[in-house]
Parts: C-alpha cells; sequence; structure tokens
C-alpha cells in the first residue's frame, strides 16, 4: 500500500492515497479523518510516504473517488494509517488519547515544543496524543514540513497529526489550545496596529474554540500582546470558563528566577515563589519581595536593594530583546520550555508552599487589581488543570507603583481593543509605546 503525497498549491491540497487502499481506508479511517483520494500523481515532486510491503500484491487500480476538502484540516502521512488505540491502552495501561492544538505550529517556537509534546515529556509517558496543528495560509507548506518530521521522529505516543489553516476544523474536541501564532511588530507599527492585527486573529480563535473545543479546553496563549490576545480570546468564547485562559508569562517568570540565583550565588532551583505581574510586556513586574531563595526572603539573601529595584527588574522586562541583539532571533526554545513548563504546572500539584506565575482573569483576585482583564499573578494547582490564586502575599510602596503601571498598561490595550472584545468603540490611549520583551 502506498500514501503519495503531491505539493500542491493552496486550497488545492489534496491527500492522495494509493487506489488499493481505498476499500480499507473508507471503513477503518476514523470518523474524524477528511481524506480525499486521487489517482497516484504522475508530478516529479511527489512524495511517497509510506512504502509498499515487498511480498504485498498490489490490487488492480480502481477509479479513483475526488473529495476536495477545502481548508480542511488533514490527518497527515502515516498518522492516517489506523490503529487500534483501545487495545494498546489494555496492554500499555495508556490514558485516554487527548487532543492538543498548537496555532503557529510551522514557527520558531512550535519547532521546540511540538517535539517534547510528542515525546512525553509534558504529559507525561503514558498519555497518548493528537496533535492539530494550525498555520497560516503562507506556512501551510512549512507545516508539512514540520509533520513530515513528525513522523519521521517515531514517538510512540504520537497517534494522530493534523494540519490545516482553518481553526474551526483543527480545533475540533481540543483539550488544549496552545495559540502561538500571530505577527510580528512590523517596521513603524505603532503597538496599537499591532494589538489590532493580531486581535483579529484571537477573535477568530476564541470563537473556532467556542464552536468546536471541549467545553473544558485550556487555553495558553502565547502569541503577543498575550495579555489582551487571551482577553480577546475569551471575550469570544463565551461558553468555555473564562479561568481557562493563560496568557504565557512563564519564560519571564524563569528568567527571573535564575538572575536572582545567580547573584545569590546559587543554582536556580533554589529559587521559589517567584511571581511575575501584569502585562508581559517591558512594564512588567517581577517580584522580589515575595520570592525566596533557600525559603528566605530574597531581601534577606540579596541585600543590594538597589541591584534589585533597577538592575534586576529592568534585566527581566528586557532581557528578550537582548537576546534577539546577541542572536539575530528571538528566544524561542526556552519558550517552548516555559511553555511546557506552563502545562506541567496545571496538570502536577504544586508543591507546597510554593506557587508559579500566570496571566490569568482578574474576576474576583484578592489583590484589588482592576476586574475584566488578564493579569499575570500567582497561582497555585492541585494538578487537575485548573488553579486558585495565592492568598498570602504581601506588598509594599515599590511593588505596589509598579504593579499600577503595569494595570494601567493592561487597561489601555483592553479599551484600545473594545471593537474585538464586544466593549464599545476603541479609543486608543497608550500610556506610551512599550515594547514587548522581544522587541527592540
Ligand atoms: N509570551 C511569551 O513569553 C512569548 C515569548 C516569545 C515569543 N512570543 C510570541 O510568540 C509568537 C510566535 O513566535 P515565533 O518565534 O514562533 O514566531 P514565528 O514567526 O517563527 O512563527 C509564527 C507562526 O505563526 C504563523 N501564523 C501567523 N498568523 C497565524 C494565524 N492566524 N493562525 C495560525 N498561524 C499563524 C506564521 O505563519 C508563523 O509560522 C510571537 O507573537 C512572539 O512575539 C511570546
Amino acid at each position: 500500500m502506498a500514501v503519495a503525497e503531491l505539493s500542491t498549491p493552496l486550497y488545492t491540497r489534496t491527500r492522495l492515497v494509493h487506489s488499493s487502499q481505498l476499500s480499507f481506508s473508507s471503513t477503518h479511517l476514523r470518523s474524524h479523518r477528511r481524506v480525499a483520494f486521487r489517482p497516484l500523481p504522475q508530478a516529479k515532486n511527489a512524495r511517497i510516504s509510506c512504502s509498499v510491503a515487498p511480498n504485498q500484491v498490489q490490487a488492480p487500480a480502481a477509479p479513483p473517488q475526488t473529495v476536495e476538502p477545502k481548508n480542511k484540516a488533514e490527518c497527515f502521512g502515516v498518522f492516517c494509517l489506523t490503529y487500534d488505540l483501545k487495545a494498546e491502552e489494555e496492554t500499555k495501561s495508556w490514558k485516554k488519547l487527548i487532543n492538543i492544538a498548537v496555532s503557529g505550529a510551522a514557527g520558531m517556537i512550535s519547532n521546540h515544543l511540538l517535539f517534547k509534546l510528542a515525546s512525553g515529556e509534558v504529559f507525561g509517558p503514558d498519555q497518548p496524543i493528537a496533535l492539530k496543528l494550525l498555520g497560516s495560509e503562507r506556512s501551510l507548506q512549512a507545516l508539512e514540513g514540520v509533520a513530515m518530521e513528525l513522523e519521521d521522529s517515531l514517538f510512540p505516543l504520537l497517534r494522530e497529526v493534523s494540519i490545516g489553516i482553518d481553526p474551526y476544523e483543527v480545533f475540533q474536541d481540543a483539550g488544549w489550545a496552545l495559540l502561538i501564532g500571530a505577527k510580528p511588530r512590523g517596521p513603524g507599527m505603532e503597538r496599537a496596529g499591532l494589538l489590532d492585527l493580531n486581535g483579529q486573529i484571537f477573535v477568530e480563535q476564541g470563537k473556532a474554540l467556542n464552536a468546536v473545543a471541549s467545553r473544558n479546553v485550556k487555553v495558553i496563549v502565547v502569541g503577543n500582546p498575550c495579555n489582551t490576545n487571551a482577553l480577546i480570546c475569551l471575550k469570544n468564547a463565551p461558553n468555555i470558563p473564562a479561568k481557562n485562559f493563560h496568557a504565557l508569562t512563564r519564560l519571564d517568570e524563569n528568567r527571573a528566577k535564575c538572575q536572582l540565583a545567580l547573584k545569590a550565588g546559587v543554582f536556580y532551583d533554589k529559587v521559589s515563589n517567584m511571581t511575575i505581574w501584569g502585562n508581559h510586556s517591558t512594564t512588567q513586574v517581577p517580584d522580589f519581595l515575595n520570592a525566596r531563595i533557600n525559603g528566605l526572603p530574597v531581601k534577606e539573601v540579596i541585600k543590594d536593594k538597589k541591584w534589585l529595584e533597577e538592575e534586576f527588574t529592568e534585566s527581566i522586562q528586557k532581557r528578550g530583546g537582548v537576546l534577539i541583539k546577541k542572536w539575530g532571533r528571538s528566544s524561542a526554545a526556552s519558550t517552548a520550555v516555559s511553555i511546557a513548563d506552563a502545562i506541567k504546572s496545571l496538570i502536577t500539584p504544586t508543591p507546597e508552599g510554593d506557587w508559579f506565575s500566570s496571566g490569568v482573569y482578574t474576576n474576583g483576585n484578592p489583590y484589588g487589581i482592576a476586574e475584566d482583564i488578564v493579569f499575570s499573578m500567582p497561582c497555585r494547582s492541585k494538578g487537575d488543570g485548573d488553579y486558585e490564586l495565592v492568598k498570602d502575599i504581601q506588598f509594599d510602596d515599590y511593588l505596589l507603583k509598579r504593579i499600577k503601571k503595569t494595570e494601567d498598561e493592561l487597561l489601555a490595550e483592553k479599551r484600545c481593543v473594545g471593537h474585538l472584545t464586544g466593549q464599545g468603540i476603541p479609543v486608543c490611549d497608550l500610556p506610551e509605546d512599550t515594547m514587548l520583551p522581544g522587541e527592540m
């Protein structure tokens, strides 16, 4: 049996399956798989992804059937073959398959993240997964390349891969949605312009999640400006609890832990209780008042107040930009690691006394932060995918002043996207044109 893939232009892309597979496919393919049948191509760039078994006799070619999928998510290559997951669940004591949707799947961050997900290091060695990869029209070809690399990696836990450019198809039954895809700020573009450009993406993706994802889908928004994108997304998904939406600030937390460890001369596993407050932008607040080193308040270990208030804080706010200057591209690998960390923090119980940071919806928060925005705050989880906010937090004037600044910025961003959240006419009075951490 041969399965071939033809590099055809967008919209006419069709999975090509040898005619001998037809009778097999129609009865055995799982219902969600959409496969279009055409005769084997004569084109030079046809790709054979599964070879014919040496002693297998090919049935004579039958007239092909054609179904035009038009933008539909398709199973990819070897992942279109059937398997009996139920039987494997019995023999391997695997858990039930989970669907993980990833947008921007052909991008740099995903190029690291997908392989972590497929290897089992995030959801565990007994958790089979299905990857549903969403790309943009421009990245569809690249998405196929990513899927080919996943095929070639032979990950036992990776049971399905499908690719597509329609979120209504790709997000079907998603239990997790990792929304990474977004456009970078172009030269001369104001932050307001970026908010609108990327906000449109999250309107559509929010609506799609609302329509087709699992009702308990957990959503992690990575694409920037991620806090306000997450707000837009949740506002467009009213049937999914707002609590299920996160904006990624875990990379900032990890960076802060590393810098405190470096200054204190300890390994970074000694730093705990690290909160990033507010926006994933240069107004974010890495909280050294509540963080601990070897179980002690940071200020008892690092006595250099000026360093903490000025150098440390700024180094975290601007680390992404410094990294781009050195390397010529933005942090993709460490971002992927931090997405994995963020997921693991939600599916494993938080160690006693510790917490993690995540940008979450400020509905009834105990800190007096304005309601109805997505703000990074300290969270704990029982490991069930849900979280609660940490109550015993200290504040001082320095921390409150900084929190106010990042809160003001997020409130201004929210006013700027009123047309995308259903909250009225947009008014863009952003306090200043602050940067995303990766921008210069
Ligand atoms: N929150 C964080 O901590 C953090 C850290 C680093 C990067 N980021 C952000 O993550 C995003 C992605 O970064 P990257 O380095 O992977 O970028 P990238 O440019 O390498 O990849 C982005 C991919 O998204 C795709 N895309 C664009 N619009 C899309 C849409 N509507 N649907 C699906 N896919 C779409 C693009 O075609 C591209 O393949 C950027 O917005 C970046 O600023 C966030």
